[in-house]
């Protein structure tokens, strides 16, 4: 190796030590960090170059327990080390990672790496955290019994990785890769048992002062973890998110709209009558404007995601709700990817990969998608906004609670198919859940503000980008052909887009779609929340005269009955309307048949929930 090849190095450790934490702060990266096992399961890569000049290439791994791999994103780190993927080299230096405050369980790779007799330093992290409960490592022990340099870091501190890098400068330069020699580098093969009596020696040796225990986590835990108390934390918590959804957007919402309406005012003016004019103002700021007003709950509702992530409770609402989730057959494994997947199906499904047995594991890919993601709650903001009133009920708000629901029902939802599933594929599910409680620990501010700019980031560039194309394709199709003359109608009537609107107002008039609605589900396809945009534009052409608004919810409330808001809220509820979540599950299980039998699945279950909700509300309400 010279100096002008990067110096490959990998990340390799347990689940939830901080490596990923550790390889943002070596790589100014922003790859996902949170506080509990299974984040990160795909290699990523990154490099820098050190003061000292040295060029690195990093890549960040997959935790792990074991080199014997029980896990699709735990093989990753199995191959990367043995070499023995194409994409990926053979490291130069392997670091590895351990969280200094669960070295028990950590040290088990070491030992397992060591014997690879790969360059490798071991990054003893966490010593915050460490410090903070007294616990006295011997580092300068610790070195000497595993024969290889051992060096402190604090991955979520600025310069908390300067001495590592400082030793791995210092290896490159002098091109002495440091090789681990001694007992444990030349033990051949070595029952699991050998090695844990090792770790047990091992450790007896260079624990100074074992500190206090997780005394405050156990105080925690014994309120969260418990039999009645847990569960009702558990839906106080989700209940504070929905209502702090509606009730803490409305004023930045009233601002994007104010600002949105303002601009529409400004351009109308200005502009001459014509076919631009229409562009600019049906076509791109009644399109683009009616999602961007969403912006502050989706913001919201990804704090409490984010902070809750980060806190370490998301691995003990796993073990509340694993008993609920066995009895449908599904392994509490599966809690983290469907939570994830309120955020977005795409992520959720990848993290499936913690899971050990493929049956568990399609099931979760099979249901993800019926976790509302976030991509839904313009649509459901949309129409609980217009046809729901803002008032209280005891301490809660109406509009709050009907969100609440929604939510509920996409799990129920969920839980119901997951348990046809386990019929018809009679899979049993008899292991217990086996997962890490993570030490608590408070959001760490400056991550939480990053993933907050960084969600707001892809959201508005989503409707800069896609959601405008689309808005402007469709603004196309509703304008084209032109009326008739002696047209009475609003243009849009006679276009293409009235046309085809008005062939699927057929298929839909059962469940009680009219044909704008059924237009703006087309676009829809690409992402959820396009259609409250496609809404937006199909509504400003239908507009006639002085009732042009860039506003769509007053406009809905008027034109739509209860029963066709509710028919359109239970759709959304199961619409398999996203190319992405599709194509994701096509990636990941390699198959077209789960994709088929996903998009069939849920279109059948969309339509029979929408039609059986406008039928009965219909009969209830009265209504047309
Ligand atoms: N206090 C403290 N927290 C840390 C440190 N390093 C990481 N963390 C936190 O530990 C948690 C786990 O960090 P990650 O970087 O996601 O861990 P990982 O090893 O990549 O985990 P997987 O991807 O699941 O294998 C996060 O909540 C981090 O904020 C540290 O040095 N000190
Ligand atoms: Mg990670």
């Amino acid at each position: 190796m010279t100096m002008n090849q990067p110096l490959r190095i990998a990340l390799v450790g347990n689940p939830n030590c901080g490596k990923t934490a550790l390889f943002n702060r070596l790589t100014g990266a922003r790859q996902k960090v949170a506080n509990y096992a299974g984040v990160t399961v795909e290699r990523k890569e990154g490099q820098f170059t050190s003061t000292a000049g040295v060029h690195y290439q990093v890549i960040d791994l997959p935790g792990a327990y074991s080199l014997e791999p029980m896990t699709p994103d735990e093989a990753i780190t199995r191959e990367v080390l043995f070499g023995a993927r194409a994409d990926a080299a053979l490291p130069d230096v392997v670091v590895l990672v351990v969280d200094a405050t669960n070295l028990r369980l950590n040290l088990r790779l070491v030992l397992e790496v060591l014997r690879l007799k790969r360059p490798t330093v071991l990054a003893v992290n966490m010593m915050d955290v460490a410090k903070k409960r007294g616990l006295v490592i011997d580092i300068a022990k610790l070195q000497g019994e595993l024969g290889i340099p051992v060096i402190e870091t604090v991955a979520i501190k600025p310069g908390g990785s300067t001495a590592l890098v400082s030793q791995l400068d210092a290896m490159a330069k002098t091109g002495k890769l440091i090789v681990p020699t001694g007992a444990h580098a030349d033990a051949a093969t070595v029952s699991p048992e050998a090695t844990q009596a090792e770790v047990r020696r091992i450790l007896n040796a260079v624990i100074r002062n074992a500190g206090r225990a997780h005394t405050v986590d156990d105080r925690i835990d014994a309120f969260v973890l418990h039999p009645v108390l847990g569960y009702l934390i558990l839906t106080a918590v989700l209940f504070l998110i929905f209502q702090a959804v509606f009730s803490w957007s409305k004023l930045p919402m009233d601002l994007i709209k104010n600002g949105v309406d303002g601009t529409a005012g400004m351009v109308r003016d200005m502009m001459p009558d014509g076919v631009l004019k229409s562009l600019v103002v049906d076509g791109i700021l009644s399109g683009v404007g009616s999602v961007l007003v969403f912006l502050p709950q989706i913001l919201i509702l990804f704090l409490f995601i984010l902070a809750l992530e980060d806190s370490g409770y998301l691995p003990r609402a796993a073990f509340l709700l694993d008993r609920l989730m066995g009895s449908v057959g599904l392994s509490g494994r599966a809690f983290i990817p469907l939570l994830s997947s309120f955020a977005c199906a795409v992520p959720g499904i990848m993290a499936t990969r913690t899971i050990q047995n493929p049956r568990d594991r399609l099931a979760t890919i099979m249901i993800a998608p019926l976790m509302t993601c976030s991509a839904r709650l313009p649509v459901y903001a949309l129409i609980i906004g217009a046809f729901i009133p803002d008032r209280s009920v005891g301490i809660f708000n109406l509009q709050g609670l009907v969100l609440f629901a929604l939510y509920i029902a996409g799990i129920v939802s969920a839980m119901a198919v997951a348990w046809v599933f386990k019929r018809a594929f009679h899979s049993k599910n008899a292991h217990t859940l086996m997962l890490e409680l993570p030490n608590y620990h408070w959001p760490n501010l400056r991550n939480l503000a990053l993933g907050l700019w960084e969600r707001a980031r892809i959201f508005v560039s989503r409707v800069g980008t896609i959601i405008l194309a689309l808005m402007v394709i469709l603004w196309f199709l509703s304008s084209f052909p032109a009326p008739p003359d002696g047209a009475t109608g609003p243009a849009i009537q006679y276009s293409l887009a009235g046309h085809l609107g008005r062939l699927l107002e057929v298929v839909f008039a059962p469940v009680g779609f009219n044909w704008q609605i059924a237009i703006a589900l087309i676009p829809g396809l690409a992402a959820r929340e396009v259609a409250v945009g496609a809404l937006g534009t199909v509504y400003a052409l239908s507009a006639t005269g002085d009732a042009l608004s860039t506003t769509l919810t007053p406009m809905i409330a008027a034109t739509w009955s209860l029963p066709t808001a509710l028919s359109l809220l239970a759709w959304y509820v199961f619409a398999p309307q996203c190319v992405s979540t599709l194509s994701m599950v096509r990636r990941e299980t390699n198959s077209w048949k789960p994709v088929a039998a996903m998009a069939s699945y849920m279109f059948a279950l969309a339509y029979l929930g929408a039609f059986a909700t406008y039928q009965i509300s219909r009969v209830l309400l009265g209504g047309s």
